[in-house]
């Protein structure tokens, strides 16, 4: 008899151990490890990983209960990736549940309520043994729960079915789309080989689908195949025209319902391949083709500086690899701040394809990951989560931008998307890029420990130098009676730039007005009442408001200071929206265009901005980080930073690498193409060593001191840190909490080699009416020490727990405070 072993999906810390079920003997042979099945557990219905089988014999196997159900032909997680989850657990000291939730999409998740429906545009009929079910879903929609009841178990694999069919749909899935304007997309199930043979096969038999289908597989080849399908008006067809249904029906395409603004990339993938390399380019491919192809572990870093070419390194690489017969994942850290790049990749690889991206609904990133899993997409582009794709035959992980602290995930399993690429490619005996012009201190550490090597390339692709930088102290501008934002040297460089038609970028670290309000009568600040900080002025057309950036209480401008009651409240620290409202006053005919979270929250509006400015829609653009990262302008010449100085003030022991990072970045927007570039940076703290670094290019000055830094006061990479919060509403409860953690922990590990510093109210004390404490641990291993710091967090989580707080462990912390 066989008895599967599983894990429950829900997350519980008491259901974080493995249940026992009996595989029914009609299913022996068919159940494996990585499947879902469904069982209950007590009364409940729920969905279940099977992580073992075995052959048990005698009483006490039969005693247990069955298996209700398989879900999955094929297993859903492959070998590799479950041992990926049980090592997710082990390194962020998560519960296997919560690394289950991160490792698949939610849309593979049971939601018993939820319901299905058949889809109003689907025609025809699906397979005969799923039609029993099919007929049922057409009389009224039915959740799983009444599917099982009515239908008895396989009902789960043929509701699975139907929906991999696309003949039926989540009943509440159309409901947020009413009023929306959609387009309706034909995509492909095969390939254009298989579409091309169908059409000649129904010439004769049903020349109008025949036809469609030619036209379909032309206009699909012609836009780069991509994964996305084509729009059936780009050929003048409706999705209920008789043949267009058929075709659905008889499964050669999937008809598809988009919202406009949620056209993917993928439908205008563009790419253009260099007529040469540069040399650097050449070796560097060279270089890391020969590692692809050996199946060993290896790690490099690709210090290319802003410009040098580094994506066609990647697209070369990554050409190799498959070449090899290998997969391959590329990380970015936001897909929607980079559509030139997902453009590039889509454009050259087409439907191999896969690009993972928080705009999918839960049906398209159910398909793409099953498009991966199936070995249809042997590429996969996507930010953080996407480093869990179950790519086949994996070989090579790319992270771009390596340095970019999005790829820490800030809730739990608090991984590093790093750390995981690493250990995939050690796993499966790959080589793992980390793509950077500012590469992290963690990566040049790992350089230095002969972990990973270095591949420079030094040079822009266009020849020309980096734009040159100017620093201009903002305590000189003032003494020459300047008060305004602008120095006299950035006020001429974007003259300049505009003057000779080209574009400017201007960037500040800071969304909104300003940074909060001061009483320059009694010092109050404006803060918001249920957090320990200031709340930003932003300025709308409807006036002004004041909005808390940690939890979004929005107030009122009050007209004198509440604490005083002088009207002496003035903004300090400036924001985008001041910055764009000082443009539009002093140069009135120039067209400025402003990108930050605030004008950039509807879906697809960062592409469309992104795209305008690159069309030349504005003379300059004002934005926060989001304008830093990778984008390619040719048409920009000059660049000018408003403030370095936001950056440096975080009170984080990264805050220069962070500073030197953005300042490299921003600089390198400026002249990619025939365009001399030039940057302007203000400061009041010009001697500080990562704004010289950052203005003189010279990466490896700004490495040895932040090095010899970290070195002297023990940071990472000299060590690792964990932090631990409680978090309660009432204050002496979180205090003692996080007291109480300090002391277990003090208890369990030695002195040896580990620092665990005293209980102190975190950097932003109360957030959302939580009181916050922490207290943070630094230690070379985590191995040496999780054995302690668990049993330490264990002892306080659950008294905290039932007290209705909240205890929070962030292993390897991607921030303090
Ligand atoms: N060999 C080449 N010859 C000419 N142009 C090239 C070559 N390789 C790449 N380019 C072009 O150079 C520009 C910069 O390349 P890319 O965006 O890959 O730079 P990058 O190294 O990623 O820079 P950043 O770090 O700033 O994002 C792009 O417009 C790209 O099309
Ligand atoms: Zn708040």
């Amino acid at each position: 008899m066989q008895v599967a072993s599983v894990v429950v999906e829900i997350p519980a810390r008491a259901l974080d151990r493995r249940f026992d079920y009996r595989v029914p003997l009609e299913w022996e042979g068919r159940v494996a490890p990585g499947q879902r099945v469904y069982v209950t557990l007590g009364r409940r219905l729920c969905q279940a990983y099977v992580w073992s089988v075995a052959d048990v014999d005698g009483p006490a196997a039969r005693d247990l209960k069955p298996l209700l159900a398989v879900v999955d032909d094929t297993p859903l997680l492959t070998a590799e990736l479950m041992d990926l989850v049980a090592w997710l657990g082990e390194r962020y000291g998560a519960s296997t549940q919560a690394c289950l939730q991160a490792v698949v999409p939610a849309a593979f998740r049971l939601q018993p309520q939820r319901k299905y429906r058949v889809r109003p545009d689907f025609r025809g009929l699906p397979p005969d043994d799923l039609q029993p079910l099919w007929q049922a879903l057409r009389r009224e929609p039915l959740s799983y729960r009444q599917v099982l009841a009515r239908h008895g178990p396989d009902a789960a694999i043929a509701l699975e079915r139907l929906l991999a069919l696309g003949c039926i749909e989540e009943a509440a899935a159309g409901r947020d789309q009413v009023g929306a304007r959609q387009i309706w997309f034909a995509v492909p199930t095969g390939s254009l080989e298989t579409m091309r043979a169908a059409a000649t096969e129904r010439s004769r038999r049903a020349p109008r689908q025949a036809r469609i289908l030619e036209a379909l597989a032309a206009a699909w080849a012609e836009a780069g195949c991509p994964p996305g399908g084509v729009p059936l008006t780009a050929l003048s067809l409706r999705p209920s025209d008789e043949p267009v249904r058929a075709l659905a029906a008889q499964g050669m395409v999937r008809l598809e319902a988009r919202e406009v603004s949620r056209v993917p990339e993928a439908a205008a993938g563009r790419d253009e391949r260099p007529a040469a390399l540069t040399r650097w380019q050449a070796e560097a491919i060279r270089r890391l083709s020969a590692r692809v192809v050996d199946e060993r572990f290896s790690v490099h870093v690709l210090h290319g500086v802003t410009g040098s070419g580094k994506t066609e390194v990647y697209l070369q690489v990554m050409e190799a690899c498959l070449a090899a017969g290998g997969g391959a994942l590329v990380l970015v850290p936001e897909i929607a701040l980079t559509p030139q790049m997902v453009q590039r990749f889509v454009g050259r690889f087409g439907p191999q394809v896969a690009v993972l991206h928080s705009g999918l609904s839960q049906g398209e990133k159910r398909d793409e990951w099953m498009r991966v899993r199936r070995g249809a997409a042997r590429i996969v582009v996507g930010a953080r989560s996407a480093v869990f794709a179950p790519v086949e035959n994996l070989r090579l992980i790319i992270v771009d931008e390596e340095h970019e602290p999005s790829y820490k995930q800030e809730e739990s399993p608090r991984y590093d998307a790093r750390e995981v690429a690493r250990w995939r490619m050690e796993r499966c005996g790959g080589t793992l890029v980390l793509g950077s012009a500012t590469p992290s201190l963690q990566a040049m550490h790992e350089v230095e420990r002969g972990r990973a090597d270095v591949i420079p390339m030094p040079q822009r692709t266009n020849g020309k130098p980096l734009p040159p930088v100017t620093v201009v102290d903002m305590r000189e501008e003032l003494r020459a009676g300047n008060r305004s934002l602008f120095s006299r040297a950035l006020r001429q460089g974007l003259e300049e730039a505009v003057g000779s038609g080209r574009q400017a970028i201007l960037f500040i670290n800071r969304r909104g007005y300003a940074a909060f309000l001061l009483c320059r009568s009694c010092g109050e600040t404006l803060d918001c009442p249920h957090c320990d900080i200031s709340m930003t002025l932003h300025r709308g057309r409807d006036g002004a408001w004041l909005q808390c950036h940690y939890c979004g209480e929005t107030a009122s401008v009050p007209a004198v200071c509440p604490q005083c009651g002088e009207p002496a409240l003035r903004p300090y620290g400036v924001g985008t929206q001041q910055v764009e409202q000082a443009l539009r006053e002093q140069w009135p005919t120039w067209r400025v265009m402003r990108m930050d979270v605030d004008t950039t929250r509807r879906k697809g509006a960062h592409q469309q901005a992104i795209s305008r400015f690159a069309d030349g829609d504005a003379d300059v653009l004002v934005g926060t980080q989001m304008i830093a990262k990778g984008l390619d302008f040719p048409n920009v010449s000059f660049v000018g930073v408003v403030s370095a100085d936001t950056m440096l003030a975080v009170p984080d022991y990264r805050a220069a690498e962070r500073t030197f990072n953005l300042l490299t970045q921003v600089a390198g927007r400026a002249g990619r193409a025939e365009a001399e570039g030039k940057t302007v940076v203000q400061t009041y703290r010009p001697e500080h060593y990562a704004i010289q670094a950052a203005a003189h290019h010279d990466y490896a000055a700004f490495y040895r001191r932040e090095r010899a830094l970290r070195e002297a006061f023990s940071y990472p990479p000299f060590c690792e840190i964990t932090v631990f919060w409680a978090i309660h509403p009432e204050e002496r409860l979180a205090r003692s909490a996080a007291q109480r953690f300090e002391r277990e922990l003090r208890r369990r590990l030695g002195e040896d080699g580990v620092t665990v510093l005293p209980a102190v109210a975190a950097g932003v004390g109360r957030v959302e009416d939580k009181y916050r404490y922490q207290v943070v641990v630094k230690y070379s291993h985590w191995v040496h020490v999780r054995e302690g710091v668990m049993a330490a967090f264990r002892t306080v989580d659950e008294k905290m727990h039932s007290a209705g707080g909240t205890c929070v462990l962030d292993v390897n912390a991607g921030r303090i405070g």
